[in-house]
């Protein structure tokens, strides 16, 4: 087998100490060697004349105006004669340095960034084969060849790249998943992860080379014709910008969703990003807010008017709320039984969310046990079987650890935000998503907001930041768009805890008498 030969699918490393020295076929004779070291630089030589060829044709594709600049010198060259062409060249140099200095954006835009993309592209073939196998993402075949996984096709973007790759036999994207690091220092980028891919033994990888998600994201707010013109498609809410520059689109319909994030890592920012979404919704009346706020309404009661109910109160009110949820699960799964598999929101049956700030202090900090554990009760009903009929559950939640939050793996969509320790992100994105690239640990306090999402049944890990909504624009949107429905708390349903009220009740009735 000669070195450098490729078998099936990888592709193989040349020239390497450790392949089998005896799988070179050597030259006896000095000439025979010399011949062949000559032919192989020809040969080289050539392979690389053609390749600089493609390259340049592909650039001067890629980049127009650098097409445009190449065409004008060689038609002045080739009509006029060297000396004009020389002086085009100058020209089309000077015109170029005052664009930039006058015009850095479009500069920028048309020929700067479309440059440095291009270079991306050659530098990721270039490097490829050699960090691979040096970042041990490599097997040996049975002639004791080297290989590595091949580079099929790259994909430039603005702010993101993709790169799509074969594995070879040996190699499992948990290799590649090992290497991220090497391969984000190799490709200067700020983050590599790895996707799977719909093909069986293709993943993708995306390098991400430029943070869009450094600047504060204004939230999309206005009229309610500028803001859901088509009316809320609650499939795909508007909370802010992904990695790639993309909005970021949330499903809402059918999901619960979790938010952890350690003290001011921007839980609050999600949330409110969420109701600038649901807002023309909750007015129109296909969407209704139930609020849970332990901390006695400091940060729903900005808002109030947007709930339907709000229980801030104690935490009899806060448990009650909940109830009263998840027995409208139960109504609802009963009517519905048979009928339709999803719930589609109208206003006779809206989309119920329910809106809980910090959770953790319904599951785990409650002092009253049988409290507590009717607290737990509910969140299970609601999370197990609200889904389907049109019931979701919003939880903000800063510690994420099993004895807090039991039932954090009901949550079908789960979002990172800063996270204090690295434990705590296989607690909420599930095991191995660290490994993909979620390193809540590592967002900076400066950004607040910014977070990883993932979704149930999914590998992949998406970095999101949420908009920045701040207290003024939440006053105008509670005014401009208030729920139609208002409901307090002793009306919510029937509540439980009737008989002790009873009791409570025959208790006062005797003191009277
Ligand atoms: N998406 C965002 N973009 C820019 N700044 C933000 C964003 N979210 C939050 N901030 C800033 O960070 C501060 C803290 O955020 P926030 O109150 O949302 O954190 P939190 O996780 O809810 O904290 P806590 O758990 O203490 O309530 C805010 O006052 C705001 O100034």
């Amino acid at each position: 087998m000669p070195i450098g030969h490729t078998v099936g699918r990888g592709a193989t490393i040349r020239r390497r100490a450790d392949v089998q020295p005896t799988l070179i076929e050597p030259s006896r004779t000095f000439l025979g060697r010399l011949r062949r070291r000559g032919l192989l630089a020809v040969g080289r030589m050539f392979v690389l004349v053609v390749w600089g060829a493609v390259m340049a044709a592909w650039l001067l594709a890629y980049v127009p105006v650098l097409a445009a600049a190449t065409a004008l010198v060689a038609v002045v060259w080739s009509v006029q004669g060297r000396g004009a062409g020389l002086a085009v060249i100058a020209l089309v140099g000077v015109a170029f340095y005052a664009w930039s200095r006058a015009h850095p954006e479009t500069w920028e835009r048309f020929v700067a960034s479309r440059v440095w993309r291009f270079t991306r592209r050659i530098r990721y073939r270039w490097v490829w084969r050699d960090l691979l196998a040096a970042a041990d993402v490599r097997a040996r075949d049975a002639h004791h060849v080297i290989r590595v996984p091949r580079l099929l096709w790259v994909r430039l973007g603005r702010h993101a790249d993709l790169l799509t790759v074969q594995l070879c036999p040996g190699v499992t994207p948990e290799h590649l998943e090992a290497a991220a690091d090497a391969l984000r220092a190799e490709f200067r980028a700020l983050e590599v992860r790895v996707l799977p891919h719909q093909r069986r033994g293709w993943v993708s990888l995306r390098v991400i080379c430029a943070d869009t998600l450094l600047g504060t994201i204004a939230p999309p707010m206005g009229s309610e014709t500028e803001q859901a013109p088509h009316g809320v498609d609650l499939t795909a809410l508007h909370l802010g910008r992904r990695e790639d520059g993309e909005p970021w689109l949330l499903r809402l319909l059918g999901r619960h969703l979790l938010v952890a994030g350690a003290t001011g890592a921007g839980k609050s920012s999600v949330v409110a990003s969420l109701l600038v979404a649901l807002a023309p919704a909750i007015k129109a009346g296909t969407v209704r807010l139930i609020g849970i706020d332990p901390k006695g309404g400091m940060e729903f009661g900005l808002y109030r008017d947007l709930f339907h109910l709000l229980a801030c109160e104690t935490e009899e009110d806060m448990v009650r709320a909940l109830e009263a949820a998840a027995d409208l699960v139960a109504e609802r799964a009963r009517s519905l039984a048979g009928v339709v598999r999803l719930h589609t929101p109208t206003v006779d049956a809206p989309l119920i969310v329910v809106l809980v700030d910090e959770i953790a202090s319904l599951t785990a900090y409650i002092s009253d046990k049988a409290l507590k554990e009717r607290a737990k009760q509910a969140l299970g009903r609601l999370l197990t079987k609200g889904r389907a009929v049109g019931v979701s559950v919003v939880g903000c939640v800063q510690d994420p650890r099993k004895d807090v939050l039991e039932v954090r793996n009901l949550f079908t969509t789960r979002i990172g935000l800063r996270l204090a320790e690295k434990t705590e992100v296989p607690m909420v994105l599930g095991d191995g998503a660290r490994e993909r690239g979620a390193l809540c640990d590592r967002i900076p306090m400066s950004t607040p907001g910014v977070g990883y999402l993932v979704e149930d049944g999914s590998t992949v890990v998406t970095k999101v930041r949420a908009a920045y909504v701040d207290d003024e624009q939440l006053r105008w949107l509670a005014a401009t768009y208030p729920s139609p429905s208002r409901e307090v708390l002793p009306e919510v349903t029937d509540l439980p805890d009737k008989p002790r009220r009873r009791k409570r009740a025959a208790g006062e009735d005797r003191e009277a008498s």
